[in-house]
């Protein structure tokens, strides 16, 4: 099995790892903090595309001009470090494909909106650390998403030209990140895309279903 790509790089939380049921009882944590009922999970799991600013105005209706957004995002993001790693796993399928690229040295990193002191954790959690060639969080580089910057530091990192990889991601803003970058992009129809956009207007080279569906468009079979 050879592979036309010599990188696979990967957005975290939608696409590599299931991570939305951490995001959304953090979340509801704080409903529950102020005497509301906790939302049901498949409401607030599309807003975890968004990270913390995502699940507030996904819990509260508050957006990040709104008084009580910083406390709020302030209590949110201690209750999710507490509880970083309870019940976000990698989605079915994914260490497969994790370990058919290490095997056939296609190198695989992650680029992440979420920042630093919570990407680090979570995939020391999640035994990814070591094997991810590269960890670029929202504030490693001065851009995020949809900025290229960030992809395109995964890339040096790794040593690869940005033209020989791909860049698999669940909302808007990573396709446009990797089309910026690039790089061939994948959309993960399966994570939660949060955007208003659908998916098959996000302009992605490649639209998957299911994680298993990557090992056809690297390998070609
Ligand atoms: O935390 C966020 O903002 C979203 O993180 P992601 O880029 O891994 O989907
Ligand atoms: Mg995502």
């Amino acid at each position: 099995m050879t592979s036309q790509y010599k990188g696979v790089f990967f957005d975290l939380d939608g696409t590599l790892a299931d991570t939305a049921p951490d995001l959304v009882a953090a979340a509801n944590l704080l409903r529950v903090a102020r005497g509301l009922a906790p939302l049901p999970y498949e409401i607030l799991r599309p807003t975890a595309s968004a990270g913390a600013r995502g699940l507030i105005q996904g819990a509260f209706g508050y957006d990040n001009n709104h008084p009580q957004f910083e406390e709020l995002r302030d209590e949110f993001l201690s209750n999710y470090e507490k509880n970083i790693c309870v019940h976000s796993k990698l989605f079915e399928g994914m260490n497969e494909l994790l370990h058919a690229l290490e095997k056939e040295q296609v190198l695989w990193g992650i680029v992440t909106n979420k920042v630093e002191r919570f990407t680090h954790p979570l995939l020391k959690l999640m035994q990814l650390h070591e094997r991810s060639g590269a960890i670029v969080g929202g504030d490693t580089t001065p851009h995020s998403k949809p900025h290229p910057a960030p992809i395109l530091k995964a890339a040096e990192i790794c040593q690869i030209n940005p033209t020989d990889c791909l860049y698999v991601g669940d909302d808007l803003r990573d396709i446009e990140a990797g089309r910026a970058a690039g790089m061939k992009t994948v959309a993960a129809a399966y994570g939660y895309c949060g955007c208003d956009e659908p998916v098959s207007a996000w302009g992605a080279d490649y639209i998957i279903d299911h994680p298993s569906d990557l090992h056809a468009i690297v390998f070609g079979v």
